[in-house]
């Protein structure tokens, strides 16, 4: 199932939320919606789902209009951070709950039902939890119970909301990858929100990057990365140092220092400086296009994380290979190994 979106606008009062949105998400793709809070994240996965409307714009499955069909017609499956089970039944009825409560004409008989409840707590592991309650779950395992729940009427579409936004930090991993070799096997097309970069980047096939009701950015996990297309891409996915520069006649300055970088096709102008903390490559005084003195260092896991007051004015963190040996009080060259500019 292909899902395309044109156009969409959603207001709250004079507040866009979606503020023209075009996406198209290809069949059996596993899209991420990355952004910050209260990007418009939430908004886009609602009006896909048909729980909420759009002011304008448009919404198609396979080239059909959505908009014209409910929430039920659209035969999407759901899993939402605070989706919370049904607590009076067991695992295995909330699985069944969907196939239960389907239309008269196309109903299973209760042999095919539990024939699939079973099959679809096979395929998320947990057919041993059967007849346990939501209570007696961790947050994971009712998590991946929600996920086999959704996929009980055999969605056209899989939307989840941060499925693991609840949990903590290592069994979020774990149903990071588990979720990606699950959506593997099933592949039907699905988005899933989140605000987390880490997570974007390693389950979805693409992700979208949106700030403040519009798309930023739509690549592959390592377009996003490595070629941000806007500074909002670039300072929200990986960790930057953000510089404000001034472009002007083909010369680049910081403060009052010319920087020896490359300045062909920038516009003239204010403009901002990015580079990867790890990419700022350390060198004796003199060796780089900046200059400054390290004011702190601290092991950070592999690297160290070295505080550098710039001539020029600003401080920056810098990550710099452990072998590296930097000090208090050293003065350093730094010579941005890959950098860049965008203007305002
Ligand atoms: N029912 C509503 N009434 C008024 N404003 C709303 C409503 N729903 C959402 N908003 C506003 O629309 C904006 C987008 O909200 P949305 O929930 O889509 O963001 P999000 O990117 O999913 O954020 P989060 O990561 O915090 O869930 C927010 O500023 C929010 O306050």
């Amino acid at each position: 199932m292909t899902i395309e979106v044109k156009n969409l606008v959603k207001k709250f009062g004079s507040f866009a939320a979606l503020d023209g949105v075009d996406l198209r998400v290809d069949n059996g793709e596993l899209l991420a919606l990355l952004g910050p809070s209260g990007s418009g994240k939430t908004t886009l996965l609602r009006i896909i789902a048909g729980l909420d409307w759009p002011d304008s714009g448009e919404v198609s499955f396979n080239g059909e209009d959505a908009l014209a069909q409910g929430a039920r017609e659209r035969h999407v499956g759901f899993v939402f951070q605070h989706y919370a089970l049904f607590r009076h039944m067991s695992v295995f009825e909330n699985v069944a709950f969907g196939l239960r409560v389907q239309l008269r004409a196309v109903r299973k008989d209760e042999a095919t039902i539990r024939a699939r409840v079973k099959e679809l707590l096979d395929l998320v592991q947990l057919d041993w939890l059967a007849d346990r309650y939501p209570s007696q779950l961790s947050g994971g395992q009712r998590q991946r119970i929600a996920l086999a729940r959704a996929l009980a009427i055999e969605p056209r579409i899989l939307l989840l909301d941060e499925p693991f936004g609840a949990l903590d930090a290592k069994v979020r991993k774990e149903l990071r990858r588990w979720l990606r070799s699950l959506h593997h096997e099933i592949n039907v097309t699905s988005i899933f929100v989140t605000h987390d970069q880490e997570e974007a980047l390693e389950v979805a096939n693409r992700v979208v990057v949106m700030d403040k009701g519009k798309i930023e950015q739509i690549g592959s996990p390592d377009d996003v990365y490595e070629t941000p297309a806007t500074a909002f891409v670039h300072g929200f996915i990986g960790e930057s140092i953000e510089l404000p520069v001034q472009v002007d006649g083909g010369v680049i300055r910081l403060g009052d220092r010319p920087l020896a970088l490359a300045a062909d096709g920038l516009a003239p102008g204010a403009s901002k400086l990015f580079v990867r903390r790890h990419d700022m490559l350390v060198g004796p005084p003199g060796s780089g296009a900046f200059e400054g003195a390290v004011q702190h260092v601290r092991n950070f896991g592999p690297v160290q994380r070295a505080e550098v007051a710039l001539s020029g004015g600003e401080t920056i963190e810098i990550d710099a290979p452990r072998d590296k040996e930097l000090r208090a009080g050293d003065t350093i060259g730094l010579e941005p190994r890959r950098y860049r500019i965008f203007a305002g």
